[in-house]
């Protein structure tokens, strides 16, 4: 096989999170943004070390999973959901396959519960992060998400389902203000234009939302007339803050130079499992809050007794794990890398009348070694990446009895599985937990104890 060449084959394995494999006589090629079962016409996009991969040209036999009647009309264009002409109870099968495949992989014995679906299938986002730009080049400003494998081409996506409706609301009247006002896009490799992105975020509890408007400083606009206009539409939720934020740097990252508020306050509250959470606008919280009381509430089951223990939240973002932990717990010590997560963490635990956590902020590599309390049980929730090796090592050396790790990609967490049954740990229970309906991610989590 050679880069360039075009295959037609049907997809037979399927790997997290929608690699398909198309197995010829002539090799295997793996294809990105499949579905099992698919008939596909791919080019050959690479090959690596006697591996190829392949491109999606054109589907010519959909997949015989794909029998959800009317899926969302940005479907296929839009990159943000793969998985929305799939039934759910499907979808949820696909996860847990390929979450057990990946574990099985890694480990000889541990007890597998299945997954756990969330609580709703539509409208369960509470953030998004919406992108400004065009749908083709030069064409008219849109504003929504990336085309599907595009870096430039957005599509606006005022019919998105994985949103509540006041997502679209918001996204339709500040395109159109913009528009009628013919403002330009910041175009990423020119480093010229004044629109980037608009975050909403509305909590599921509260029906709360925060609108942040991200710019350069490009143009000195008054952004009244806008503000003006958000707080006239009539929503299910209730606008409690409209900001402002400047960002001139160079990546495509949501990212504040200075955040200026228009309206209300720069924070929003959501309750979870009882407790109430401070949230700002750029810290880290679940984007699924009722999918968010599942996983947390199977993290509680996990860890199991907590009288009179020390226990650890590592990459405790805006202490929810924590918190929840506390009141069961003799104390509960969260680290994190933001430390505007870390002072809401704190807020929050006032909020909520704990007054057993300590958040400290910094990275876990570093933090570690200057903590004074020894841990009796620590739960790890590491970003995608997975947690740094040397930091998990510091982590094995504490010498916990259990450790409960909760992932948002298993193909890290399996890495880190490995290291830690090499160095005494073995994998009790693995739990799966769908927050991302429509997509191909999966939570995962997994109870580990030291072998005697
Ligand atoms: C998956 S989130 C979990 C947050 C929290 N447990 C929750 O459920 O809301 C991972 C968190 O790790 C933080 N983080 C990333 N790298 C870190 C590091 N090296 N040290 C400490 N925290 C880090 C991120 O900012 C983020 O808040």
């Amino acid at each position: 096989m050679k880069k360039g060449e075009i295959y037609e084959g049907t997809v037979g394995r399927f790997d997290f999170p929608d690699k398909g494999i198309i197995e010829l006589p002539e090799g295997k090629i793996t294809v990105k943004h499949a579905l099992p079962g698919q008939k596909l016409r791919v080019m050959i996009n690479k090959k690596r070390g006697g591996k190829a991969e392949g491109r999606i040209l054109e589907v010519l036999e959909p997949s015989s999973l794909e029998t959800a009647a009317d899926p969302c009309p940005h479907f296929g264009s839009c990159g943000g959901c793969t998985y929305q002409t799939i039934p759910y109870e499907e979808q949820l099968k696909i996860k847990e396959k390929q979450v057990k495949d990946l574990i099985d992989g890694v480990c000889e014995s541990y007890d597998f519960e299945g997954i756990k679906a969330s609580p709703i299938e539509d409208g369960y986002r509470n953030k998004m992060e919406f992108s400004f730009g065009d749908e083709y080049k030069d064409g008219p400003l849109a504003l929504g998400m990336h085309k599907r494998g595009s870096f430039y081409d957005v599509v606006t996506t005022t019919d998105c389902r994985i949103v509540n409706s006041d997502f679209c609301h918001i996204l339709k009247t500040v395109k159109e203000y913009f528009e009628a006002r013919g403002t330009g896009f910041y175009k990423k490799m020119q480093h010229i234009g004044y629109l980037r992105h608009l975050l909403v975020r509305r909590a599921i509890k509260t029906g709360e939302i925060l609108i942040d408007l991200v710019t350069t400083t490009q143009e000195d606009m008054d952004l009244t007339p806008l503000t003006e206009q958000l707080l006239k539409l009539e929503l299910n939720g209730k606008i409690v803050g409209i900001l402002h934020t400047l960002n001139d740097s160079l990546a495509d990252v949501v990212k504040s130079d200075r955040t200026d508020i228009l309206y209300g306050q720069d924070y929003f509250y959501e309750e979870l499992l009882g407790l109430r959470f401070k949230i700002s606008p750029f810290s880290f919280f679940q984007t699924n809050s009722l999918g968010a009381e599942v996983l947390y509430e199977t993290t509680r089951r996990y860890v199991g007794e907590t009288k009179d223990k020390v226990v650890f939240d590592l990459y405790s973002g805006t202490g929810t794990i924590a918190q929840i932990i506390a009141p069961v717990a003799k104390k509960v010590v969260g680290v994190e890398i933001v430390s505007e997560a870390v002072d809401a963490a704190r807020e929050n635990a006032k909020l909520n009348g704990l007054d057993n956590c300590e958040f400290i902020a910094g990275d876990v590599l570093k933090v570690i070694d200057e903590l004074k309390d020894k841990p009796d049980l620590i739960i790890l929730d590491p970003p995608r990446d997975g947690i740094h090796p040397k930091a998990l090592l510091k982590i094995i050396d504490f010498g916990v009895d259990r450790l409960v790790y909760v992932s948002c990609k298993p193909t890290s967490l399996t890495r880190d599985l490995v290291v830690l049954q090499e160095n005494g740990y073995r994998v009790e229970k693995v739990c799966c937990v769908d927050m991302f309906p429509s997509t191909a991610n999966v939570e995962t989590v997994c109870l580990l104890s030291r072998k005697p």
